[in-house]
């Protein structure tokens, strides 16, 4: 039996729903409508404890850390903050040590909250702090008024501009985007790496389109020297990027030309354009590699062709990501392996293979000219 189920026994018990001979299922529904009406609390209250940098406070202490001292490290009230951890505990966020230094109660960190420490290499805390900022909330009020067709995008009606023009005019809001991408990119790039080293495979030049800062291109060339790097993406995001080694910064525009290399790596480029769009630059991502030798490499979700309801988390986390397609872009969206091989053959790629890339969002597809 699951959680769930056993939550909707323990509850039905407490209600007396059995008596009552109430549909099972609607009392399910009656227990998980909350989730919804709630669902914005979740993130809201993870952000306000990154911002309060309370997993940071706790990373890698060897006792836990009191309220009391935690209160007075985020110089937050003890009372309101207690609430907050009792919050996030509950959602295993964080949990509750035995005893501190001093013999007192105390709060010490979880897997979950530790993927929220900045200082960490997989850190999530810069996508969750982008993320949850009003930028990206506002456009969520146009949604409906989107599938209406009363505004040309959610993120048009919010802001005026679309999501890169934005980002070419709020140069503080683009770096930040920078910066959540990177915090994907460390998590993506050594897991791929690790599972598909033969992907690389007598690979010397590699252009990352859409690269943003660079942190991708700077983890491949750390773990494979040999390659060289050409970082490709808008002039005003290369501005502020800072300089990696192996890798050059290369300004421009992916929709006219790409820059010639072994391969073309492009990572969740393709997935913010409709298909048109999507074809017209992989047909350059196709024709700046050799016709023999090179390859693309795609990383991005496939998502399942049926629904399966939420048993797959990470398919649910895709499903997530559609929907915010939906709202930051003009067309993109998450694509099924039909979709995929539909806009590969279309770019005139002879073949390609897809592979999940273990515990990650996405999967790695290869395309070959
Ligand atoms: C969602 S981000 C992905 C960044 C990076 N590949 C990663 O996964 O961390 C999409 C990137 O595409 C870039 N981009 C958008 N339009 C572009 C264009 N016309 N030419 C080149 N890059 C573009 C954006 O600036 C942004 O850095
Ligand atoms: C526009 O391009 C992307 C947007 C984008 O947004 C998000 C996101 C935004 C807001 C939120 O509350 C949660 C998630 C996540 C992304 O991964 C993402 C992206 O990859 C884009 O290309």
């Amino acid at each position: 039996m699951g959680s769930t189920e056993m939550e909707l026994d323990q509850v039905m018990r407490s209600v007396g729903a059995e008596s009552m001979q109430e549909d099972r299922e609607e009392t399910l529904a009656k227990v998980e409508i909350w989730r919804y009406v709630f669902g914005f609390v979740e993130m809201a209250v993870v952000s306000c404890a990154v911002e309060l940098g309370i997993p940071d406070l706790l990373e890698g202490r060897d006792h836990p850390v009191t309220l009391e001292d935690l209160a007075s490290a985020t110089g937050s009230d003890p009372q309101l903050l207690s609430r907050v951890m009792r919050f996030l505990i509950n959602r295993r966020i964080f949990k509750e040590g035995s005893a501190s230094s001093r013999g007192l109660p105390g709060y010490v960190q979880t897997p979950l909250s530790r993927l929220l420490a900045k200082t960490r290499g997989a850190s999530k805390a810069s996508f969750l702090l982008m993320m949850s900022s009003p930028t990206m909330m506002d456009p969520w009020q146009y949604l409906s008024r989107y599938l209406k067709g009363k505004v040309s995008q959610p993120f048009v009606g919010a802001h005026g501009v679309d999501f890169w023009g934005y980002g070419a005019a709020h140069r503080e809001d683009c770096d930040l985007f920078s910066l959540a991408m990177a915090c994907c990119a460390r998590g993506a790039m050594p897991a791929l790496i690790s599972a598909y080293p033969e992907v690389l495979e007598g690979v010397r030049s590699v252009v990352d389109v859409g690269g943003s800062d660079g942190t991708a291109l700077r983890i491949l060339v750390e773990a494979c020297p040999w390659i060289h790097g050409i970082n490709f993406d808008l002039p005003h995001v290369l501005s502020n990027a800072q300089k990696i080694h192996g890798v050059e910064h290369v300004g421009g525009d992916m929709f006219v030309h790409v820059p010639n290399a072994d391969a073309a790596f492009i990572m969740w480029v393709l997935h913010d354009w409709e298909d048109d769009d999507s074809v017209r630059i992989l047909i350059n991502c196709r024709q700046a590699v050799p016709p023999r030798t090179g390859k693309v490499i795609i990383v991005e979700s496939v998502i399942a062709e049926e629904p399966d309801h939420g048993a797959d988390k990470l398919n649910d986390a895709a499903l997530m990501l559609d929907m915010c397609m939906m709202a930051y872009t003009n067309g993109g969206k998450e694509r099924t392996l039909v979709e995929w091989k539909d806009i590969l053959d279309r770019s005139g790629f002879a073949s390609h293979s897809i592979k999940p890339i273990p515990g990650e969002l996405r999967s790695v597809i290869v395309a070959y000219p």
